[in-house]
């Protein structure tokens, strides 16, 4: 779904769309990108095994990146062609990126290449669709275990949004529970875990350790928000842990960081704030959910898997009903 949501918002495109092959290849080539450059690589421990690349993932990474790349540079072209002939005015991601216009000096463009071009694209999708996806599911999840909670916010749902009505984007701040629940979500399964490895320009004493130049340095945003010296019953999942709080993710409380700090913060966070409680939002209210037959809250497999971003290893099999609120 947020692949999807991620095709119309930069490329006007249903890449699901069963009947479009550009579309499943380009998905295809992309989950493949995602799970390789997530994989434990052996050659990550010992370097010189790199030339060897046992595991066969940078074999797996260049096949997949062409294929992605080349699907890319398809949609860009045709959207040139496009503009040539057709008037119309709408814009998405893509044409803001075409129509860039830099200084030409210093390290600014004048405009951006089409190898740029490719790659924004590519990072969007790989920043914002698996992170976006996973925390709806991890919600989800969370909320089937913890009934109290999921009736608490689907009546808060029921109470906020008028019979018959879709959630809105502008209805996220009158749904503190709502918001409540992406957040306490997102304290005890951070999509990146690790954020994005940073490396020691220079020879660093900090906290007693010393890091000498080149390191490559993990910050654990995934134990920081299970920290006991933080947080009351760290591994408890309670939204109203936040409620009456002004703790949020927005780099400004360092106990809570899934999206990091700082300034390589996540550049999606504020597309990433509307998406997740617009669909989780939407998802609550229009169904009611069940766990599939055989599955209860003690037994539903909670372990995660390792990718480019951490997801559920065993994928969430719920049951929508149609809910009775709306
Ligand atoms: C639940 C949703 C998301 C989470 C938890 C998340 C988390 C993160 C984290 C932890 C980082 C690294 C920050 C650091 O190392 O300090 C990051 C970087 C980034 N994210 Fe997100 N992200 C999400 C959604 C999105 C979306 C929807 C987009 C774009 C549409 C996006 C675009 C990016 C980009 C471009 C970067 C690199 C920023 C840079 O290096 O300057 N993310 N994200």
């Amino acid at each position: 779904m947020t692949f999807n949501l991620f095709g119309n918002l930069l490329l006007s495109r249903d890449l699901l769309d069963p009947e479009s092959k550009a579309g499943s290849e380009f998905f295809d080539a992309m989950t493949g990108l995602m799970e390789w450059s997530g994989h434990a690589n052996l050659a990550d421990f010992f370097p010189w095994l790199r030339r060897l690349d046992l595991q066969g993932l940078r074999k797996k990474m260049e096949r997949d990146l062409g294929k992605a790349m080349e699907i890319a540079s398809k949609f860009v072209k045709e959207r040139v062609e496009d503009k040539k002939v057709t008037n119309d005015s709408r814009k998405d991601f893509l044409d803001v990126l075409l129509e860039f216009r830099g200084s030409g000096k210093d390290d600014e463009p004048d405009k951006l290449s089409e190898r740029d071009l490719n790659i924004f694209i590519l990072e969007i999708f790989m920043a914002g669709s698996e992170t976006t996806s996973s925390t709806i599911e991890w919600a989800l999840t969370e909320l089937l275990c913890n009934p109290e909670s999921m009736i608490r916010v689907k009546a808060e749902l029921a109470r906020v949004i008028r019979a018959n009505k879709k959630v809105e984007e502008s209805d996220t701040e009158n749904l503190p529970f709502l918001q409540a629940v992406v957040k306490e979500t997102l304290r005890l399964h951070p999509p990146i875990p690790f954020l994005v490895p940073r490396r020691a320009i220079q020879d660093t004493d900090f906290m007693g350790y010393h890091i000498p130049k080149n390191t490559q340095v993990l910050v654990n945003a995934w134990a920081i928000g299970r920290d006991p010296d933080a947080w009351d019953d760290p591994s408890c999942f309670m939204p109203e842990r936040f409620i009456g709080t002004k703790v949020d993710y927005r780099g400004q409380h360092l106990e809570f960081i899934p999206f990091g700090a700082g300034r390589r913060i996540c550049a999606g966070l504020p597309l990433a704030h509307r998406v997740l409680h617009l669909i989780l939002g939407s998802l609550l209210h229009h169904f009611d959910w069940e766990f599939e037959a055989n599955v209860n809250p003690a037994s539903v497999d909670r372990k995660d898997r390792l990718g480019i971003t951490v997801r559920k290893s065993e994928p969430l099999m719920a049951v929508p009903v149609k809910s009775n609120a709306v």
